[in-house]
């Protein structure tokens, strides 16, 4: 199977969401497919809001994690760049449309709406069983030098 983008471009980085290398992040892993990004994630039991639903929060981390990478990866390719662009979250806004079930496999989709310079904007979907539980859409920025997230990933 194809390597996952944060496996490939940023494999000793922490962050919680995404980073391969914490030892207790949810190790987000996204790959390209059609017009964007998809990601697999399965929970565990510790991520659930109540018995058998997954947490608020961690749905918002996986959106934002794998958003982030969505438009991290688009700037790459639009800018002809070596590896994705140092992008960062500068805000993001969850719907969380129905209770999304925890015991099973989820699909997050995201792709690019609109970019201009720096910034993009991305929406997504999560899919439980063939239905959307939660959208979700957010602006992310390349960081320039100088910013504290420079060369951090
Ligand atoms: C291998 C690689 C892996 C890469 C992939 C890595 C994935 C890691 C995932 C980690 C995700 C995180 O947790 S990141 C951590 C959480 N996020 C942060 O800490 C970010 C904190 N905020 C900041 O550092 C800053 O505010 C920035 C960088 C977002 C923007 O500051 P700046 O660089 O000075 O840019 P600025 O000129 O202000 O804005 C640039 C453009 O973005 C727009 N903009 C700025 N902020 C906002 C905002 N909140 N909402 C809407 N739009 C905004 C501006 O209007 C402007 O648009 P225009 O006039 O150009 O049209």
């Amino acid at each position: 199977m194809e390597q996952a983008l944060q496996d490939k471009f940023a494999p000793e980085t922490r962050c919680f969401g995404c980073g391969p290398s914490n030892p207790k992040g949810l190790h987000i892993k996204s790959f390209p497919e059609g017009d964007g990004l998809v990601c697999r994630f399965t929970p565990e039991e510790h991520h659930e809001g109540f018995p058998g639903f997954l947490n608020g929060g961690i749905i918002g981390t996986l959106f934002d994690c794998h958003m982030n990478w969505t438009a991290a990866y688009f700037l790459m390719k639009r800018d002809n760049l070596p590896s994705p662009a140092p992008t960062v979250t500068a805000e993001f806004s969850v719907q969380l449309l129905k209770p999304t079930p925890s015991r099973q496999e989820l699909l997050i989709r995201a792709r690019v709406v609109e970019a201009q310079g720096r910034r993009v904007k991305v929406e997504g979907e999560l899919v439980a069983s063939g239905e959307v539980t939660a959208r979700a859409s957010g602006t992310f920025v390349a960081v320039k030098q100088g910013h504290p997230a420079w060369g951090r990933w």
